[in-house]
């Protein structure tokens, strides 16, 4: 199986089909640190990171968000003093699509080049 982190997302413009529970549970341990949260009637996949500092919190949250620019696909963000919380869902669908579970590996990848505690 290709990993996900090395895919690409599908552009987005409405209509697209959400992941299905069969492809969820085949590439999800792919991303075992995520979680599938429902906050706002919709299903969104959450991660908390944390680091030393503040400095650090906002180098990450920069670079996430310049992968999101290049995919266009973009998550939602909170940055606090050693802390980052992450959460990817597709808006034009109301919940998950396989593209929230590429942006999420992608963010993994990018969190090894940042030291956590
Ligand atoms: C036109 C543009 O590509 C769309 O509005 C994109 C932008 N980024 C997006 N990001 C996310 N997470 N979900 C979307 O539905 C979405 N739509």
């Amino acid at each position: 199986m290709e990993q996900l982190a090395q895919q690409g997302c599908v552009p987005c413009i409405g209509g697209e089909s959400p992941i299905g529970a069969a492809e969820i549970a085949q590439i999800k341990p792919q991303i075992p640190d995520w979680n599938i949260v429902e906050e706002e009637g919709e299903a969104r996949l959450k991660r908390v990171y944390k680091f030393a500092d503040f400095k650090t919190a906002i180098a990450f949250t920069n670079s996430v968000g310049d992968a999101a620019e290049k995919e266009g696909h973009h998550p939602a963000l909170l940055t606090e003093w050693g802390k980052v919380t992450v959460s990817w869902w597709t808006h034009s669908i109301g919940g998950l699509h396989k593209n929230d579970f590429i942006m999420a590996a992608k963010t993994d990848a990018i969190a090894t080049e940042f030291i956590q505690k």
